[in-house]
């Protein structure tokens, strides 16, 4: 089996890759290997998605892919986008990250509450060009916390048409819906042709 090395070392991320690629390819992510933080300075998804997987495509001299992704709120200008892990401080601590969404909307009644998450994926070959792949998914901030599947926001994500939290839904589900499961079709494919060339 080939290997596919994500740049990330979010476990919760980790995790739904491995639910999704494991039946073909060997999952690897940066918690494999020594490897430092990689910047990311970027004003879009996509730029910091290109540059984690760039960095990473040209430390190990192969193809690598990244994940860059975050919670648009409409009600906050669509922040935090792309701070959305380092909202509440570069600790990016998920707990924090919620009670300071949840304080930023306090008031906000629920029809202005709706949000997107959104996923880049950016494929990184050397001395190639990087291509990304987009993924979103729309529901609604949630005023309490609940269920205790996924990471990040997914217990404030409110999706109205299963009438739950994106944490009270199963990994199956998750990524059935999710911007990372939309983004990682688009992606895999050429994944999979640019690994074999
Ligand atoms: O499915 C999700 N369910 C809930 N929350 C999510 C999801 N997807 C992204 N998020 C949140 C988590 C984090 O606050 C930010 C990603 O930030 P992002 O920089 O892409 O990832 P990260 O720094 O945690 O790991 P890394 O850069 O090593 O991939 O968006
Ligand atoms: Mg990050």
């Amino acid at each position: 089996m080939k290997t596919l090395i994500i740049a990330t070392k979010n476990k919760g991320k980790i995790a739904e890759f491995n639910d999704m690629l494991q039946d073909r390819w060997d999952v690897k992510s940066l918690l494999d290997y020594d490897i430092a933080d990689i910047p990311e300075n970027g004003s879009t998804f996509e730029e910091n998605a290109a540059a984690k997987a760039e960095a990473v495509a040209s430390m190990f001299g192969c193809m690598a892919a990244a994940d860059d992704s975050g919670l648009e709120v409409d009600a906050l200008n669509q922040e935090p986008g792309v701070y959305s892990a380092r909202y509440a401080g570069p600790q990016k601590n998920d707990e924090e990250n919620i009670n300071k969404l949840l304080q930023e909307l306090k008031g906000v009644p629920e029809e202005e509450r709706t949000a997107r998450f959104v996923c880049v994926i950016a494929v990184a070959v050397p001395g190639e060009k990087t291509i990304t792949f987009r993924g979103s998914c729309d529901g609604v901030i949630h005023p309490v916390k609940e269920g205790a599947n996924g990471f990040g926001y997914d217990p404030v994500f409110f999706l109205p048409s299963y009438n739950k939290t994106m944490a009270q839904l199963s990994s199956v589900q998750k990524n059935e819906i999710s911007h990372r499961g939309k983004a990682l079709k688009l992606a895999a494919d050429y994944i999979s042709n640019t690994m074999n060339e």
